[in-house]
């Protein structure tokens, strides 16, 4: 092989095992696989087969790192998370019995009104960025505070540590304590405020998304303005949708006009193929024709509906009607700041919704899980043109895993080979699952996000 023109711009090079999930519950595993990058961090060139790099005469200045000498190493796209609040970071693991109306007034509105302390902020988003690359999370969709100060830093933050991410100031103009709710003006202009924050950034790695905390906390007002924003400067929308039953019958009484949930936000202009929806688990069908129609995603965030008892959200039967689906770990409401212990959850969940359901079509695979991890998010985003897969013209936003570590005990016989064990059990499969239900951070020892290297352990 000799390098073309392009390739000549080429500033670093990956060699080993590569695995990626193309299609919803297909992996693909690309041995013996070299990925050339450019500067910027885009994957300029994918061979596949025994290739020798020294044949490439590379220039002495390209970053080379071979791992096609070590089985139990491989890379894999990085993790996507659609639905995280870097402000409740420090309350992971500490919500008690309670769900989520009762969880929102005792755990979460103090921590997240606290941090308008500009130091006790920088701890807790720095903490938390660090913590979601060492979990291999390469872009993260964020919900800060309703303080466009905290706000701000958190979107310097993940500039500084190399972190992909969606910036979300929380707008919240009604029904909130005291100690933490806005005016519709203050909303507006705080919002304002950090739009401009992330353009004067001029970086790809940081993008806003607009944060109407859930419906109950803000006024229909401020619902329709946000919608007009988000036309005007083509941006993203995260809110919560049909999260707890409680919520949904408070949703009724306070928008009595509107059809559901669901068409509360679409009647305030708020539902498109830029916005996001967190959990998403008690719909009807009208809302999940709306949804699809709009082409809205979803963020699936398991750990939270079982940790804070909301319900099982029908993964199976949302992808089935063509809606983007995604995982979400939604610290503090999870507890986890990790996709692959999502993931983990999320196949639990879908078992436990087929076991009530009796439909065996409600299960989710290892490889559907991934899916959902990476190339759902990076469609839930919009972005799947750029992130998710091992493919030219995209991102090099990659994590290393090693199954050689501790936690995970693989057996000599469980080594990698390409022989099928029965007709689509391959030992890769097999590995791939017991990184699944096994792995941890202990197993990702580097990351990258647009080649930059942001985590080694
Ligand atoms: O999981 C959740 N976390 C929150 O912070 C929140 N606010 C409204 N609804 C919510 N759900
Ligand atoms: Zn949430």
């Amino acid at each position: 092989m000799t390098l073309n023109n392009d390739q000549q711009s080429i500033a670093q090079v990956f060699k080993g095992t590569f695995i990626h999930t193309p299609q919803f519950g297909q992996i693909e595993i690309l041995t013996n696989t070299v990925i050339g990058l450019d500067h910027q961090g885009t994957i300029i060139f994918l061979q596949r087969g025994d290739l020798n790099i020294d044949h490439l005469q590379l220039p002495t200045t390209v970053k080379v790192i071979d791992l096609s000498a070590d089985p139990l190493k491989f890379f894999f796209p990085g993790f996507i998370d659609t639905h995280i609040h870097a402000s409740q970071y420090p309350n992971n693991g500490i919500f008690g019995n309670s769900t989520l109306l009762d969880w929102l007034e005792t755990y979460t509105f103090p921590l997240e009104s606290s941090l308008t302390n500009p130091k006790k902020a920088e701890l807790v988003y720095s903490r938390c960025i660090k913590k979601l690359l060492s979990n291999g999370t390469t872009c993260a969709s964020y919900y800060a505070t309703i303080d466009a100060g905290s706000s701000n830093l958190l979107a310097d933050l993940c500039l500084r540590l190399g972190q992909r991410a969606f910036i979300g100031k929380v707008c919240m103009d009604q029904n909130a304590p005291d100690y933490h709710v806005e005016t519709l003006q203050q909303s507006q202009f705080a919002t304002m405020e950090v739009l401009e924050h992330i353009k004067s950034l001029d970086s790809d790695l940081i993008k806003p998304v607009l944060t109407p905390r859930f419906a109950p906390a803000c006024s229909g007002e401020l619902m329709t303005w946000l919608g007009e924003v988000q036309k005007s400067e083509d941006v993203h929308l995260q809110t919560h949708l049909s999260e707890n039953d409680k919520e949904i019958k408070w949703v009724k009484e306070l928008f009595p006009d509107s059809e559901t949930y669901t068409h509360v936000y679409h009647d305030h202009g708020l539902l498109n193929r830029k916005t996001i929806l967190a959990h998403a688990i008690h719909l009807s069908d009208s809302e999940i024709q709306l949804i699809k129609d709009q082409q809205s995603g979803i963020s699936h965030c398991p750990i939270s509906n079982s940790s804070l008892t909301s319900g099982e959200c029908r993964v199976k039967q949302l992808h089935a009607k063509g809606i983007d689906i995604s995982l979400g770990t939604d610290c503090s409401g999870g507890f986890s700041p990790s996709i692959l212990a999502s993931a983990r959850q999320a196949l639990l969940v879908s078992r436990h919704l087929s076991m009530k359901s009796g439909d065996e079509a409600d299960k989710l695979t290892v490889n559907e899980a991934l899916y959902l991890g990476t190339v759902g998010g990076a469609k839930v985003l919009k972005m799947d043109d750029q992130l998710g897969l091992f493919k030219e013209g995209y991102r090099f936003d990659c994590q290393l895993i090693d199954l050689d570590v501790d936690n995970i005990d693989v057996f000599d016989w469980q080594f990698p080979s390409e022989v099928p064990i029965s007709e689509n059990v391959t030992k890769y499969d097999n590995l791939i699952a017991k990184w699944l239900f096994n792995g941890d951070d202990r197993n990702t020892i580097k990351v990258w996000v647009n080649g930059r290297e942001v985590h080694s352990s």
